[in-house]
């Protein structure tokens, strides 16, 4: 089933056109990838899909529904988040609070309601408590789940960020470059953490990234772009036997790729 749908997206800035009737599907339960060379589009792709950039023409469907010109909360309600490359964490306080204010709104928020439904909102606090342990354990971080977020490695924050994101038990996470700028070690740490949510949440995962040597072992399904269009997909086997992948990648041949 196709959880996502992009259909022919044009973006332009100014006289330049970003999108250029983009086109692809996200297949539910897949880690499906997007790479391509600098400036090809892919962030851009991300924030139309995810309301924060409007597509000049085209269409995005989420299960079905169009949700083209949703602002980000509401495509954030319809089950599919987007986890920034920058995580947005409050640095000051503990990992723990910061999966709590990630959670949706609850009854206890509104004081006049607290006042009365007490009991109510005393076990809701309890559930959330449960899913942020559930969440730190998944992602093999409640030894430090009360350490303040501002001490953590550029990885652990990443894995944090991904933690924030599925407090909203989403159906789908478009991750923007999970292992820029992290070593391989954790960056293969980062990418076994997604599989597993994959395997065991079903969650879907769009990802975009850089380290193909990472990536391209997790990934089930792949899309490269150039210039605002998708010009080859597969499987990472398909796409990296291609005679033309490494001429568009990286206009050379797999410096990169250990073998
Ligand atoms: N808000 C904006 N205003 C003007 N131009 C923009 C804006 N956002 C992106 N662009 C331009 O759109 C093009 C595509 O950028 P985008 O960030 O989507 O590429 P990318 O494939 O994600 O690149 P990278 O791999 O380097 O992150 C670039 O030329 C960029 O300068």
């Amino acid at each position: 089933m196709d959880l996502l749908v992009v259909d022919r997206v044009v973006k332009n800035f100014g006289g330049l056109r970003v999108l250029n009737q983009t086109s692809l599907t996200v297949k539910k339960g897949t880690v499906t990838a997007l790479v391509g060379p600098n400036g090809s589009g892919k962030s851009t792709l991300f924030n139309v899909i995810y309301g924060l950039a409007p597509a000049d023409e085209g269409e995005v469907y989420f299960q079905g529904k169009k949700i083209t010109r949703y602002p980000p909360y509401r495509i954030y309600r319809e089950g599919l988040a987007l986890a920034f490359q920058l995580p947005r964490l409050f640095d000051q306080l503990p990992i723990l609070d910061n999966l709590l204010l990630a959670a949706p709104v609850n009854s206890g928020e509104n004081p006049i309601r607290a006042l009365f439904t007490r009991p109510r909102w005393q076990e809701e606090e309890r559930a959330l408590a449960r899913q942020a342990y559930e969440v730190l354990e998944l992602l093999e971080l409640t030894p430090l789940a009360l350490r303040p977020t501002g001490q953590l490695s550029g990885g652990q924050r990443k894995l944090v960020e991904i933690g924030r994101v599925l407090m909203a038990k989403p159906e789908m996470i478009l991750v923007d470059e999970p292992a820029a700028g992290i070593n391989p070690v954790l960056a293969r740490k980062i990418y076994a953490t997604l599989k597993k949510l994959q395997q065991e949440k079903g969650l879907t995962l769009f990802i975009i990234e850089h380290r193909l040597e990472v990536l391209f072992d997790f990934a089930d399904y792949v899309y490269l772009m150039d210039a605002g269009r998708v010009v080859l997909e597969g499987t990472p086997e398909e796409v990296l036997a291609h005679p033309d992948f490494y001429t568009i990648y990286a206009g050379e041949s797999r410096p990169w790729r250990v073998l």
